[in-house]
């Protein structure tokens, strides 16, 4: 599985999820949501303001005849009402629209009609880069701000379950840092280390996790092989995980603003997929998302 094109394909088309679409007055949301709908993959209800979502729908030749729309002008209340649909069974997948992550994070970790689990609640972004022959996992660049060991672990769990439900069979992980050592003034280092000891003694499972590794010799095996570095899954990194929210946001937007991409995210980890994508990403980065995220819950209802 190396492309989005291919995800897509993998899609059920006999029951569609439906997804909740938290302040949808925006009008990358509306196209990414009448692409779905064309390509036949999920059913949408909108909250949001509505003579906003109707006037741009009407400036992109939107029909807007298959979805449902409730008004609700308030991005909090429109975040909690697209949760609360979610949470009732009304709608199966959640997904952020023209709110600041915050509002929308904070309407999922509602005590009373929130979508917690048992699990961490983490993001995943996946990146299909030109000229690279897979597709590569950054995790956490939206959810877990300065994790500690204990939730790496479990944030390393969720993205490895991902990238075997997306086809891989045994995704390399690798605990990104600033160097390639451990150093004992460097949290991020030791965390590494005591990550990678963690996946051999079966406390992490279902892949192979390998740092301290910086960017260079996850990537590229030529770069490892400069510096002399001797890993299992140099050069061959599935999913990067890495140290803080800071790194994993601006890695996120440096590939999305430097490079040629195809980017989807989700949150896993909650009651149900959450289609979490920045605010000023593409059409198309919403609609790969949306896919992952109704890949993911028709995986979880087998
Ligand atoms: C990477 C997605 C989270 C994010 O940064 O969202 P905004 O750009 O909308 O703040």
């Amino acid at each position: 599985m190396n492309s989005f094109k291919k995800i897509i394909s993998k899609i059920k088309r006999d029951a569609l999820p439906q997804v909740a679409v938290a302040v949808a007055e925006d009008e990358e949301v509306l196209i990414a949501v009448q692409n779905a709908l064309e390509k036949g993959f999920a059913r949408f209800h909108l909250f949001g303001d509505e003579s906003k979502i109707r006037q741009l729908a009407e400036k992109s030749m939107i029909p807007l005849d298959q979805v449902k729309i409730t008004d609700e002008r308030d991005h909090v209340k429109a975040s909690l009402k697209a949760v609360n649909s979610v949470n009732t069974g009304e709608s199966q997948i959640l997904m952020k629209g023209l709110v600041p992550t915050p509002i929308i994070l904070k309407a999922v970790l509602d005590k009373e009609i929130g979508l917690r689990t048992h699990r961490i609640l983490s993001h995943i972004a996946l990146f299909e880069v030109e000229g690279l022959d897979r597709l590569i996992f950054l995790t956490d660049a939206a959810m877990n701000i300065s994790p500690s060991l204990e939730q790496k672990v479990q944030i390393t769990q969720n993205a490895i379950d991902f990238a075997r439900i997306i086809g891989l069979t045994e995704p390399k992980v690798a605990v990104l840092t600033a160097l390639e050592t451990v150093n004992p003034n460097m949290i991020a280092t030791l965390d590494a280390a005591l990550l990678s000891k963690m996946a051999e003694r079966g406390q992490i499972s279902g892949g192979i996790v390998d740092g301290p590794l910086a960017l260079d010799n996850a990537i590229s095996l030529e770069a490892a092989m400069h510096k002399g570095i001797k890993s299992k899954i140099a050069g061959q990194a599935d999913i990067l995980l890495v140290p803080n929210i800071e790194v994993g946001n601006t890695l996120y937007k440096s590939l999305v603003y430097f490079g040629k991409v195809k980017v989807g995210a989700v949150i896993t980890g909650a009651k149900s997929p959450i289609v979490l994508t920045s605010r000023a990403d593409s059409f198309e980065t919403k609609l790969n998302s949306i896919a992952l995220a109704v890949l993911l819950s028709q995986q979880a209802n087998i």
